[in-house]
């Protein structure tokens, strides 16, 4: 079965994710798009000669549309997934799931009386190959317990419209769904350090900050945030067992030696850095779409970063430790 897809809010992700359907990605097939700017909807419909919808609701309300992908900004998110659940259709949601921990217990509340898992959120490190290697190490209890974890997530830049939150709620999110899924267990405490900034950030922005998070059984997570590197888009992460330690794979590149010495290529975005793992992520998503299954992080997963990130948030603005409050896990999650 090939899935038919209506996408809202192609931007550069969404049209990331559309060439690699049209390119590499197979069973999956785009009927047509919206977008709140209509100028945007009717060039990235006529680039990939499908329609145009003039709202979200029309599109996912179109019969011909199978399953919708949602790639607008995180704050609209919650009203397109919901009505996706309402019209029985299995959503493909970009991260953020919502920006809060409130508006994510909405989706998982329209999900539980829909009585099904219909929504899949786009986690995509949870896929990159570096990350999987790093999971069975630690899973094959070769290097012990997993003690602490030293991640830095570093952008060349950000736009001026990139908020204050946003380093916790757009960007150490990725740190956060991967740490749960990396060590199997939830965060119950966020403290922000916040070291000298850096002279090319915006005003508004602490930049870098250090984001440091303690799980249930006490392994402590340190994420370094620097969205205004300039030099790259450098994702590392060293794992620390009780008996070894466990390292990311450096870039994902070869690594080139000549008279200069010894170097390799720094990507410079996540569709560089992740091209991998957003093809195994839509991969697998459509592939369970066309088995009528649900794969892939769920909205609980969205739900339980998304209380990190408002504990994260919390302690970006004020001092000290939070504590992360999160609901039991419901049924449909179990
Ligand atoms: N997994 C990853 O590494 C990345 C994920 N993202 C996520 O993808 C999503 C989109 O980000 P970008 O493509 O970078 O942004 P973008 O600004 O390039 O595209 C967003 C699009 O959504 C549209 N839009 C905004 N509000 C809308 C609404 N209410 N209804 C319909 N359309 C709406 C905009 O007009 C725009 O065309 C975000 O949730 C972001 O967090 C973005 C970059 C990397
Ligand atoms: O998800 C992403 C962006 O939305 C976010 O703004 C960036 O900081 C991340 O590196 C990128 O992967």
């Amino acid at each position: 079965m090939t899935v038919r897809i209506g996408m809202i809010g192609p931007g550069g992700m969404g049209q990331a994710h559309l060439d690699r359907i049209r390119t590499v990605i197979a069973g999956g097939e785009l009927v047509g798009v919206s977008d709140i700017d209509p100028g945007n909807a009717k060039r990235v419909a006529e680039k990939y000669g499908v329609t145009a919808f003039d709202s979200s609701a029309d599109l996912i309300n179109d019969p011909d549309v199978d399953a919708v992908m949602i790639c607008s900004y995180g704050p609209a998110h919650e009203a397109d997934v919901i009505a996706s659940i309402k019209a029985g259709k299995r959503v493909f949601c970009e991260k953020p799931l919502a920006p809060t921990a409130d508006a994510c217990e909405r989706i998982m509340a329209a999900e539980q009386e829909a009585g099904r898992k219909l929504v899949t959120v786009g986690f995509m490190r949870r896929f990159d190959e570096s990350y999987r290697q790093m999971k069975a190490i630690l899973d094959s209890g070769e290097i012990g317990e997993a003690l602490m974890v030293h991640c830095a997530h570093r952008n060349p830049t950000v736009p001026e419209h990139y908020t204050w939150d946003a380093a916790i709620n757009d960007t150490a999110i990725h740190e956060i769904d991967t740490m749960r899924w990396l060590l199997g267990e939830e965060f119950v405490s966020a403290r922000v350090d916040k070291p000298k900034k850096t002279s090319q950030r915006f005003e508004h922005l602490q930049d870098p900050l250090v984001l440091v998070l303690t799980t249930q059984s006490g392994t402590r997570v340190d994420d370094e945030v620097f969205v205004n590197c300039q030099y790259g888009y450098d994702i590392r992460c060293e794992l620390v067992g009780e008996t070894g330690v466990v390292s990311l794979g450096d870039q994902n590149q070869v690594v080139r030696r000549d008279s200069v010495g010894q170097h390799n290529k720094i990507t410079m975005d996540h569709n560089e850095r992740f091209w991998g793992a957003f093809v195994a992520e839509v991969q697998q998503w459509l592939d369970a779409v066309a088995r009528d299954e649900h794969t892939g992080p769920s909205a609980w997963d969205g739900y339980a970063a998304a209380c990190v990130c408002d504990a994260g948030v919390r302690a970006l603005s004020a001092d000290g430790v939070v504590a992360v409050e999160m609901m039991d896990k419901p049924a449909l999650y179990a």
